[in-house]
């Protein structure tokens, strides 16, 4: 997504959640301080190039037997080392507090999108095991950015804010729609929108104690409109899987499927 156009929704967003654009800025420049001159990786998601992406928020569906089983089959069907047409390559992008299923399912989420807000200990474990952290510095989570950042290996860092040195702004906002964007960005072929219910309760595997409900559920609100806005312009065919105890449509994506 070009910048200047993601700029004017980020500026409609701020007002929207009563967010400080400086203190944006200000985790923005920490996170590049800690990340240094090296080049990161970009090499990290060439994967995703016509690749069929799990993008997993941590709506209440996932807890749902049907809707774990349904991931477990789609990875043990396309995973790489299971996939024998090679055709289409799977990439599972875990949000943030979701990546605790996603482990707890025993598979290794290729990318980890955080704000480093989800269970900690699952964010270390997945990055052990090997999984790229795509951390987003924002104004709320500045002390997070200057602490934890050297407990991970593979990092990416990403903003909402003006993209610095190692710090990348690839459009999106929650951790949910985030992945979704990302996967737009490096053009993957498809899209399978998992425990994407923003019309939903606030899932389990979501921060445990909600300091701000309403507050959280606004940023529910933005996700949702922001994907609404993706299914306009991009090229990668979006299916959206739920369940039918928590049923959130997004309109505009190519198909709503309620298992
Ligand atoms: N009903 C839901 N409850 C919680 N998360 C949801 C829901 N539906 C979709 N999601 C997506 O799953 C993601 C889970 O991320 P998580 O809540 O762990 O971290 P987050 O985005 O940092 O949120 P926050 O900082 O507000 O706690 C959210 O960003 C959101 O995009
Ligand atoms: N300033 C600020 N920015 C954010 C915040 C937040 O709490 N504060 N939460 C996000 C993920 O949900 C994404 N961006």
């Amino acid at each position: 997504m070009r910048f200047s156009y993601w700029y004017r929704h980020y500026q409609i967003i701020a007002k929207y959640l009563d967010l400080r654009i400086d203190k944006d800025f200000l985790s923005s420049i920490y996170l590049s301080q800690h990340l240094g001159n090296i080049n990161t990786n970009l090499h990290y998601f060439s994967k995703i190039c016509q690749s069929k992406v799990m993008a997993i928020g941590a709506g209440p569906s996932i807890e749902d037997k049907q809707i774990q089983q349904f991931i477990l089959d789609v990875y043990q069907k396309f995973s790489p080392k299971n996939n024998q047409s090679k055709e289409t390559n799977l990439v599972v992008m875990v949000a943030d507090g979701a990546s605790e299923l996603i482990l707890d399912l025993e598979i290794i989420p290729d990318f980890v999108i955080t704000d480093l807000d989800g269970n900690f200990e699952s964010l270390l474990k997945a990055s052990k095991k090997g999984s790229v952290m795509v951390i987003h510095a924002h104004g709320d989570n500045i002390e997070k950015i200057n602490s934890s950042i050297s407990d991970f290996d593979k990092i990416v860092g990403t903003t909402q804010n003006f993209p610095l040195t190692n710090v990348f702004n690839f459009g999106g906002f929650t951790d949910g729609d985030r992945c979704v964007f990302l996967a737009d960005h490096f053009l993957a072929k498809e899209i399978i929108l998992i425990g994407m219910d923003f019309d939903s309760r606030i899932g389990h595997f979501s921060k445990r104690k909600i300091m701000n409900y309403d507050f959280k559920r606004k940023k529910l609100d933005v996700a949702k409109n922001l994907i609404k806005l993706l299914t306009r312009w991009t090229n990668s065919e979006m299916t959206q899987i739920s369940s039918s105890n928590y049923p959130s449509p997004i309109y505009g994506v190519d198909r709503n499927i309620i298992l």
